[in-house]
């Protein structure tokens, strides 16, 4: 086996993440690698954040984001905290700057446990999403699945966190849709040259809201940070909601997002090890670490 490389399974709310240590290294977790760990009960996961060493200074890291499905993403709010905790409990650091392909992180582990990370400023501009066709007003766009004269969903809001979402908003249980069913022919649609994540969004005050998210290149999961930063945002710009908002997530535990006036989104949650082990980023073998092993 190449030489191997440490990882940490973790998880933000339940949002499976492998966190690959990659510093020092020259090589790259490779899209076969990580369909390979994504096809392992024990290790599957929804995104690897690959740590590879800072390209620009300033910057303490750059963070690769894989998805389940081997495709690169821009934007992992779950993971970046999964990150911040990993390396904070290695070195003590507790104030982070990471770059990833979508720009610059600022991320603090608090002293109670939980993590801020700046998500960075929302887009909303048509072209950034990115769409397929021009939308003057992208918190209503003309989409909608199910029977044309009774759409199930229909006009949803879109935003981009530097990755692409989609929030559709209902007035009753967000649990009530099929949104198993729904979620790749929407993450799929043509409007979306990119693909996208597909939430469902029920808000039920000025200041929380329920989220389920059929996430690009990783299917339904328990949690979705930069699609909870999406809606929170959406919310605040259609006039649902105020701009601190806390996201209740399919697992059950909940983020809060706050858009600051300087337009950046903080996030703030928890982070949580399970188990660490060596991986080759070339084929996603792997073994556990003994220590670990009951
Ligand atoms: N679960 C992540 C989102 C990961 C990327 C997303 N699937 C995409 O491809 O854009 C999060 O916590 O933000």
């Amino acid at each position: 086996m190449a030489s191997e490389a440490p990882f940490a399974k973790m998880n933000g709310l339940g949002n499976e993440i492998i966190v690959a240590d990659m510093r020092g290294r020259a090589d790259r977790v490779t899209p076969a690698a990580a369909i390979a760990l994504a096809a392992d009960t024990a290790t599957r996961f929804d995104q690897i954040m690959a740590i590879h060493d800072p390209r620009t200074p300033g910057t303490v890291n750059y963070i690769e984001i894989i998805n389940s499905d081997g495709t690169h993403a821009q934007a992992c709010g779950n993971g970046t905290r999964c990150v911040v905790q990993a390396l904070s409990a290695e070195t003590g650091q507790k104030v982070f700057t990471f770059e990833t392909v979508a720009g610059i992180l600022n991320a603090e582990e608090h002293e109670d446990g939980t993590i801020s990370v700046d998500m960075g400023v929302p887009r909303f501009g048509w072209q950034d999403i990115p769409l397929a066709e021009e939308f003057r007003d992208t918190r209503a766009i003309e989409l909608q699945i199910g029977p044309i004269d009774q759409p199930v969903l229909h006009s949803p809001s879109v935003a981009s966190m530097g990755n692409p979402h989609a929030i559709f908003w209902v007035d009753d249980d967000v649990w009530s849709y099929d949104l198993d069913r729904f979620g790749p022919l929407l993450e799929n649609h043509p409007i979306f040259p990119e693909r996208a994540n597909i939430s469902i969004a029920q808000v039920t005050s000025r200041e929380t809201l329920n989220l389920r998210t059929w996430e690009r290149g990783a299917g339904l999961t328990l949690a979705c940070g930069s699609a909870t930063c999406a809606a929170a945002v959406s919310a605040a710009r259609t006039g649902r909601t105020g701009r601190t908002v806390t996201v209740t997530v399919p697992s059950g535990g909940t983020l809060k997002i706050d858009w600051r006036a300087d337009d950046h989104v903080v996030m703030t949650g928890p982070a949580e090890w399970e188990f660490s082990g060596s991986f080759d980023p070339a084929t996603g073998g792997w073994t556990r670490d003994r220590q670990d092993v009951a």
